[in-house]
């Protein structure tokens, strides 16, 4: 008997969510289990309940979606391993025979609801809006009653006996949103020529320019950021972890030193892992450098000491053998309190 890999998703039926997790060659022999939210989907994997659970994390017109970010900068460790960009363009169900003059309220996801606000405003100005969990569940809560219509993908229409009566809804034309595929902490995926490592960061915050320094640490390198985002640490204001996507593989020697430099400046970091590129051509048999620049390092870096324990903080992450999350300690960083470090094998977030 073979064993189905279970993938958990963003549900109910019918999110773009699950769409872009079928576009997956690993979903095709899979078992996709809907979650109700975000948390639940990653907390399964977390619990050994799924292999892998796809999330959206960004979307190119509204921007992060901060849930994601958040949940993957907290709790025990998890790790990306792939991603998916999908096109994303709105239908608007409604129960059959339903007009646009009955619609009084109307739901879906809040990314939904920057994607069609102009069209909302031109078209439904009197409808009351109610966010729902996902574009599936404003589906789900039309076809119950709940509200009279529900902005979602075209293709929700079916498993929840809708009807589509306006489609290709969209304020800005060609909008994106990325998901990712998230797992245990694991061997990483083989580099390809087009890969992007994510990482989170948490500055020492106690000195000028600690910003500044965590990303000249890419730049001089000449490795290319192609997301920067604070998320507040939940700790007081002012208080703020980045969320990083940088160009390029762990096992990239200007990004495996960018790694190492970051780690020996901050008082934590956790890999997030390397993985390739959604939309990107890329190729598996060049060869881990293979395609990209053999960058090495601009000028030595002023972060102190703990060469060799980032180094074999970067060999932990690429191996995936004991958990992505560690702590460092930050040049001119005082210790962190003992309740909040993760010296242990096993990382464990706070
Ligand atoms: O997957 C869904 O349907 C979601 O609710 C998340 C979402 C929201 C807006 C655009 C793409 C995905």
């Amino acid at each position: 008997m073979t064993v189905r890999a279970r993938y958990t998703y963003l549900g109910p039926e019918g999110t773009f969510t699950e769409a872009a997790l079928r576009t997956l060659p690993e979903a095709a022999d899979g078992e996709l289990i809907p979650a109700a939210s975000v948390a639940a989907a990653l907390d399964a994997v977390r619990r050994g309940d799924a292999a892998g659970a796809l999330v959206p994390i960004e979307n190119s017109v509204e921007g992060a979606v901060t849930t994601t970010l958040d949940e993957l900068a907290t709790g025990s460790p998890l790790m990306i391993y792939r991603e998916v960009v999908l096109p994303i363009s709105f239908a608007l169900l409604v129960r059959p025979g339903t007009t646009l003059d009955d619609v009084k309220t109307v739901t879906g996801h809040p990314v939904a609801q920057a994607q069609v606000r102009r069209w909302l405003a031109a078209n439904l100005p009197h409808a009351e809006w109610e966010s729902a969990s996902s574009n599936g569940e404003g589906a789900r809560l039309v076809r119950d009653g709940r509200y009279d219509c529900a902005f979602a993908g075209a293709f929700a229409a079916a498993p929840y006996g809708l009807d589509a009566l306006v489609t290709d809804i969209n304020d800005t034309a060609g909008a994106t949103t990325r998901f990712v595929l998230a797992g245990r902490p694991g061997r990483i995926t083989a580099p390809t020529s087009a890969d992007k490592t994510s990482i989170v960061a948490w500055l020492d915050d106690d000195h000028p320019g600690a910003l500044l320094e965590l990303l000249r640490e890419w730049a001089v390198r000449g490795v290319t950021l192609m997301r920067v985002e604070s998320r507040p640490t939940g700790e007081g204001l002012g208080q703020y972890c980045f969320s990083i996507d940088a160009e390029g593989h762990a096992r990239d020697r200007a990004v495996g030193e960018a790694l190492m430099g970051v780690y020996r400046r901050c008082p934590k970091v956790r890999f997030l892992g390397s993985y390739p590129r959604a939309g990107a051509e890329a190729s598996t048999d060049a060869g881990p450098v293979a395609g990209r620049p053999d960058r090495t390092v601009g000028h030595p870096t002023a972060a102190g000491g703990r060469f060799v324990e980032a180094a074999d903080w970067l060999g932990r992450c690429l191996d995936g053998v004991s958990g992505s999350d560690r702590v460092g300690r930050a040049h001119r960083a005082p210790r962190p309190r003992r309740a909040d470090r993760m010296d242990g094998v096993a990382g464990s977030g706070r």
